[in-house]
């Protein structure tokens, strides 16, 4: 039998909440729903949380932590997402840790150390949850459960435990053990994601044993007021500009990108003659890791600051992509001295990524996130976009769509179904990518809207405020625009029949 658990919790007031959102997080008042969220938290509650992408869900786990006695065990599903968690909480001086598959021996037997002395030191503990399903942590977190230090497990991107959902991770599922293993008492569960359709929300209250009565459940709506989107047609099976259409008209939108950041350092330089402007961040978004390499290098010899991202690089080459990416977008003193010089190079900084680079990536500052080919599914998409305009400025999600390429994703989407043991999963990689379709061909329908639609926001519509191409254009110019730039279906079709079939290196 278990010992009797010590109390988890001393009383924290609203007052102490906002102290130490200012003194420990620096942030001057908390984002609508975030107070309710975190003080449902803290008293207790099992709590799932829905919210746009850069809502700052990683704050409602995070808070609680500090202010409650004991550990707060976080799942994260990516290696490079909890480094980044982990670096930006120990800058405020938070007592994190991780163990995962990397972490050496001596620091494991450090961490574990601290965790089963009866009043560890550690407050917040991330960990993959492939760890968790091991046997050794298990009983880590039961012992410290029992010595009445387990305060709270916080699951992120918690979509992930969902078949229905995208990057779906089988060892998510496991963790169905939480509930039925941590009690006497139970351990409050916080469950999070930005992306889940109802389907993938009632996975997730299953296959973590919430109760529908008493969770509390908090969601926004999933759009992005800030983020403008629009689709670019394009036809490969008959392009206006020779055999590629996308890469020259991809330039000339950098062009006028650059011709606008240089008018703006124009008029500051008037007023002010040391005016710095900060290159501008970007995401290119491509489904293989060749074309990444091709792109950024086509981009480099255009003069641009490019750099290729995806899981066929070293580790250490994709750490030093992601660091200089990050200090140019965080506009760093030392890399802005050149600032009189007008070329292109210091206009931008993009990255040329596959998915390996998405999901919880949180750089405040990327102006626009464009999709060089069909994204994999809804899902994928909004996380994807939802990396553009985190400090709530206006930025741009651009996708560009041929329906050759619609052709081979759906081709894809196929044979992977018929290699797909789980139907479920399957059912739910064509439905997302049928609705992306739906989404790209749409001329009528206000973008902000559709995303809404898809993940059933209970929130009520927005206007979009011409935040899309659909309400800026209006749907007769825009399916104009969209019958001039695309292929035929039958075109399309024919242009793809006529591919030599390739071995593709996709994430
Ligand atoms: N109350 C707040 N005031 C100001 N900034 C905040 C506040 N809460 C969070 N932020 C900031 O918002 C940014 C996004 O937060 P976070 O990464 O937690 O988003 P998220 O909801 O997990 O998004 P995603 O699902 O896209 O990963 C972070 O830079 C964070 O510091």
């Amino acid at each position: 039998m278990p010992r009797a658990p010590l109390p988890l919790k001393r009383s924290v007031s609203i007052t102490d909440l906002r102290f130490t959102l200012r003194r420990v997080f620096g942030k001057d008042s908390f984002r609508p729903l975030q107070e309710e969220v975190i003080t449902a938290a803290v008293a207790g509650h099992d709590v799932f949380l829905c919210a746009a992408t850069s809502f700052g869900k990683s704050l409602c786990y995070q808070l609680p932590a500090v202010v409650s006695w004991g550990v707060t065990v976080v799942i994260s599903p990516l290696l490079a997402l909890m480094h980044n968690q982990v670096q930006s909480a120990q800058e405020l001086g938070i007592a994190v840790e991780s163990i995962n598959g990397r972490t050496p021996w001596a620091e494991k037997v450090r961490i574990e150390t601290d965790l089963l002395c009866g009043h560890p030191a550690t407050k917040l503990l991330y960990v993959t949850p492939e760890l968790c399903a091991t046997d050794h942590f298990r009983k880590l977190i039961l012992q410290i459960h029992r010595q009445g230090q387990l305060v709270r497990v916080a699951i992120d991107e918690a979509h992930c435990i969902s078949e229905w959902g995208h990057d779906f991770r089988p060892t998510y599922k496991e963790l169905i053990w939480l509930k039925s293993t941590l009690n006497c008492p139970s351990v409050p569960i916080m469950a999070v994601t930005a992306t889940a359709t109802r389907q993938v929300r009632d996975d997730i209250f299953s296959i973590l044993g919430l109760d529908d009565g008493t969770t509390r459940c908090f969601s926004t709506s999933t759009v992005r007021p800030n983020i403008h989107y629009e689709v670019q047609y394009f036809s490969e099976s008959n392009p206006e500009n020779g055999e590629n259409d996308i890469l020259p008209y991809l330039m000339s939108r950098l062009e006028f990108m650059h011709q606008r950041r240089l008018a703006r350092l124009n008029s500051l330089l008037q007023e002010d003659a040391a005016a710095v402007v900060a290159p501008i961040s970007g995401i290119i978004y491509v489904s293989l890791r060749s074309t990444a390499d091709w792109l950024a290098s086509k981009l480099t010899v255009a003069g641009i600051r490019a750099l290729p991202y995806h899981a066929g690089l070293e580790d250490e080459k994709r750490t030093q992509t992601q660091t200089t990416f990050l200090r140019y977008a965080t506009a760093d003193p030392g890399l802005l001295q050149a600032r009189d010089d007008r070329s292109l190079m210091t206009s931008f900084n993009i990255i040329c990524a596959t998915t390996a680079f998405g999901m919880g990536i949180d750089v405040p500052t990327i102006r626009f996130v464009i999709h060089y080919g069909l994204p994999r599914g809804m899902e994928a998409f909004t996380q994807e976009s939802g990396r553009a305009g985190r400090d709530n400025k206006a930025a741009s999600s651009i996708i560009f769509y041929t329906r050759e390429d619609k052709e081979r994703c759906e081709f894809r989407a196929r044979s992977d179904a018929n290699r797909e043991k789980s139907k479920a999963k399957s059912e739910a990689r064509m439905q997302s990518l049928k609705s992306m379709v739906d989404f790209c061909e749409n001329t009528d329908i206000c973008r902000h809207h559709l995303v809404s639609r898809y993940f059933g926001d209970q929130a009520g519509l927005a206007d979009c405020y011409f935040a899309c191409d659909v309400c800026k254009e209006g749907p007769a110019r825009l399916k104009r625009r969209k019958e001039k730039g695309l292929a035929t279906e039958t075109e399309a079709f024919a242009f793809t029949q006529r591919e030599p079939v390739m071995n593709y290196d996709f994430e």
